[in-house]
């Protein structure tokens, strides 16, 4: 088959390559001409494991091209995927203006009959709202059919994501063009989930705000079972194993963030209020996310006081490992809270020193390196889970802090062996282990 597809990020860059991959032949399309010569190149702008070498392979395959031209990207295209950003107005909608620049584009440059595939996550309607776009401007008897294919990788494992993913949905009111994009994902072997446009458009939103509904609710278990001396990875763990609830995303935690789960809860609120609906549950979801950053500054303040000059380290920047992505990071409003408290703050990553120091405020003191990031401060914060902090001998943790003490954020360690590591610990919904003055967990019942 031969296929364009629109935007070469994350979603685009993936899909592009993996289509590939599979045996079609595929034309990727940037505006960006350094992204898109970098990808000729056969280089990556993001780092996604096992990317580079599928995209490299299938270079030299001839099966995979990049442009930055609609007309050459274009011709001779049976179907064409869009794949560039909807982010956040803000109002909290989508923001719809880079799938409606495509539009223009493919009605102004298209020559054949086409199937477009919507793979950006779209408010309900908006793949309606594509074809009619594209349908005003096109020189007839050219026919356009839309299917909605919404995308489900995470960041950091998105190829694996690709191949081993739950389910593959499909929408379209056209049955040949489902049937076309059957035959496409075929080779993926997962399950195809055939369906109408606009349901399809909603299965992704409702997707993304019920794994974020599971995080909410965890973190809120984990709230009351710190003062009830309960240990909510065990809760987690037992409720899990019950499989109409299932084990997954119920780590419990300083909260959610990243390019979508925030984006996407808005923009599912922004339609209810279309509609005249408050989506109370969602709102919820929400405040208790932004409290989990909160209850954090407030642990720490609780324990340490006045945190007027003391030198509090925040270790991992990122809104999770493996990826240097800063979008809605935890760290973030951590790192203000922080500082308006009178804290010197500093912050380690391995990775995302360059992208964190555009977003985190003034003034933090960044490092890569972790044992210089522990030397001297009064207290470190783990915000996000990378092996690299996971894996630092705690021996070493405790003798590089001046104060042992360590809040964690992801729950990286077991209370077990946080026993015997001589440094006094508090994380999130569990405990504190080696406490300074022993308090009974239920003193404030
Ligand atoms: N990042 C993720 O993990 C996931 C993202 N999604 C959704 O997929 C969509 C894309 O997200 P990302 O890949 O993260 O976005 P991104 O921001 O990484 O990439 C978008 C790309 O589109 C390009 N672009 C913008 N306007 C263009 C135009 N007129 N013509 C050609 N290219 C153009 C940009 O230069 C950029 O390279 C969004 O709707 C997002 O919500 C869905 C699932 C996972
Ligand atoms: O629509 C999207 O863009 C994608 O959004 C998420 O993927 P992603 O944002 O890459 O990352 P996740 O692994 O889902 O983590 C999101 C956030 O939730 C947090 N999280 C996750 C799981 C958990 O149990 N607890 C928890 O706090 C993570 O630390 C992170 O901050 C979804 O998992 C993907 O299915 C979806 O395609």
């Amino acid at each position: 088959m031969h296929i364009a597809v629109i935007g070469t990020g994350y979603v685009g860059l993936v899909t592009g390559v993996c289509l590939a991959e599979i045996g079609n032949t595929v034309t990727c399309l940037d505006v960006d001409e350094e992204k898109v010569s970098l990808l000729k190149s056969g280089r990556s702008p993001i780092y996604e494991e096992g990317l580079e070498e599928l995209l490299t392979k299938n270079l030299r395959k001839g099966n995979i091209q990049f442009t930055t031209d609609y007309r050459e990207g274009l011709a001779g295209k049976e179907v064409i995927y869009i794949a560039v950003g909807t982010p956040e107005r803000p109002d909290g909608s989508a923001e719809l203006k880079y799938i409606e620049s495509v539009c223009r584009a493919i009605s102004e440059n298209v020559r054949q009959d086409v199937v477009i595939v919507t793979k950006s996550t779209v408010p309900v309607g908006t793949n309606q709202y594509i074809k009619d776009l594209i349908e005003a401007r096109l020189t007839p008897p050219i026919t356009i059919s839309v299917v909605s294919n919404p995308e489900f990788l995470r960041q950091g494992t998105a190829v694996h994501d690709t191949f081993h993913g739950d389910r593959i949905v499909i929408g379209s009111e056209d049955s040949w063009a489902l049937e076309l994009l059957e035959a496409i994902n075929q080779p993926f072997q997962l399950p195809i989930v055939k369906t109408d446009l606009r349901s399809a458009e909603m299965i992704k939103y409702a997707s993304n705000a019920f794994l974020a509904a599971k995080i909410s609710f965890i973190n809120e278990m984990s709230h009351l079972c710190a003062q009830v001396g309960a240990n909510v990875d065990n809760v987690a763990a037992g409720m899990g194993m019950d499989k109409r609830i299932g084990k997954k995303f119920l780590h419990a935690g300083v909260g959610y963030g990243g390019s979508c789960f925030p984006k996407d809860t808005n923009a599912l609120i922004a339609m209810g209020k279309q509609f005249d609906y408050q989506m109370p549950l969602l709102e919820s979801v929400q405040q208790v996310n932004e409290m989990q950053r909160k209850r954090m500054v407030d642990m720490i303040t609780t324990r340490l006081g006045s945190l007027d000059n003391k030198v509090v380290v925040l270790l991992g920047l990122t809104f999770k490992p493996n990826t240097d992505d800063m979008r809605e990071a935890p760290s973030i409003r951590v790192a203000e809270e922080l500082l308006r408290t009178g804290a010197v703050v500093k912050a380690y990553d391995p990775v995302a020193i360059p992208s964190a120091k555009t977003v985190m405020p003034e003034p933090v003191l960044f490092t890569s390196d972790l044992e210089e990031a522990l030397q001297g401060a009064d207290a470190a914060v783990i915000m996000t889970d990378w092996q690299q902090i996971k894996s630092f001998p705690l021996e070493e943790y405790r003798r590089l802090l001046v104060h042992p003490l360590l809040f964690d954020g992801r729950n990286c360690f077991t209370l077990a062996e946080m026993k015997n590591s001589g440094i006094e610990y508090h994380s999130i919904g569990r405990p504190v282990v080696n406490p300074q003055e022993t308090i009974s967990p239920m003193t404030s019942y």
